[in-house]
């Protein structure tokens, strides 16, 4: 049985896939925090900026096999954009509580690659094509290697000197939004001096909330 928050094709709007048209899926549920607004502080994750709890949002739903799951999710495909790599983005939530390898082969046999973003605390079943790995305070990471490593900054608890000699191809900070309200420049910027200054890490502008889509 899988729980699915919400389903919605959009463009990938984070990371060094930034731009590419996929179908998300939004598994319910996390490892690090409850999702209850209350538990937030008291949590490993405390700067989360997604409604992850139950089943209610668009698309969403519980599906027992994962046939019924890829069906649901490759509905979401335009009929009409025929040319180009179908594309998969697993999220959560954490989806590595969820995502598993009847689901993976699932998609895989109708042609889709598969991306997941998951907080590294869990490790990733074989098959994913595409890793992006956010690792979050002080979290013990368990999946070192991957594509991507996209550290949301600043956290006082998880510098990048940390995860700089990871196995990874791309190295990204993500300027933490939301928490504290109001102080987005703020972070927008100290992620810019950060990079200036070392540039093996690269800019991840969340561009789905500049441009107002999903
Ligand atoms: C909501 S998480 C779900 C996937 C997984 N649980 C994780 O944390 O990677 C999706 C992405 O949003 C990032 N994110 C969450 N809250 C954020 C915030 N307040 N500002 C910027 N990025 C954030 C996460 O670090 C992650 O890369
Ligand atoms: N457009 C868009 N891109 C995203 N990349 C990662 C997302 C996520 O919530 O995991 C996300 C999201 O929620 N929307
Ligand atoms: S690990 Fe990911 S989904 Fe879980 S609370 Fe943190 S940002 Fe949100
Ligand atoms: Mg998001």
């Amino acid at each position: 049985m899988y729980a699915i928050k919400e389903a919605f094709y959009s463009l990938q709007g984070e990371g060094a896939r930034a731009g590419r048209a996929s179908v998300f899926c939004r598994f319910t549920g996390c490892n690090l925090w409850s999702g209850r607004p209350q538990d937030r502080e008291k949590s490993a994750c405390r700067f989360c900026d997604t409604d992850f709890i139950g089943t209610d949002g668009q698309n969403g739903g519980k599906f027992v096999t994962a046939d019924q799951l890829a069906d649901h999710l490759d509905a979401l495909w335009p009929y009409l954009a025929a040319s180009g790599k179908r594309y998969v983005v697993f999220t959560g939530g954490e989806p590595l509580l969820q995502l598993d390898k009847a689901l993976i082969e699932a998609m895989h046999a109708r042609d889709f690659e598969i991306a997941v973003e998951t907080n590294g605390t869990l490790p990733a079943p074989e098959g994913i094509d595409w890793i992006c790995v956010s690792p979050k305070g002080a979290t013990t990471l368990v999946q070192t290697s991957g594509h991507e490593l996209k550290l949301v900054y600043p956290q006082a608890d998880a510098l990048p000197e940390r995860f700089e000699t990871l196995d990874f191809q791309h190295f990204y900070l993500q300027p933490m939004d939301l928490i504290p309200l109001g102080q987005q420049g703020t972070t927008q910027a100290r992620a810019l001096t950060y990079c200036l200054q070392h540039p093996q890490w690269q800019l991840s502008l969340q561009m789905h909330k500049i441009i107002g889509i999903d």
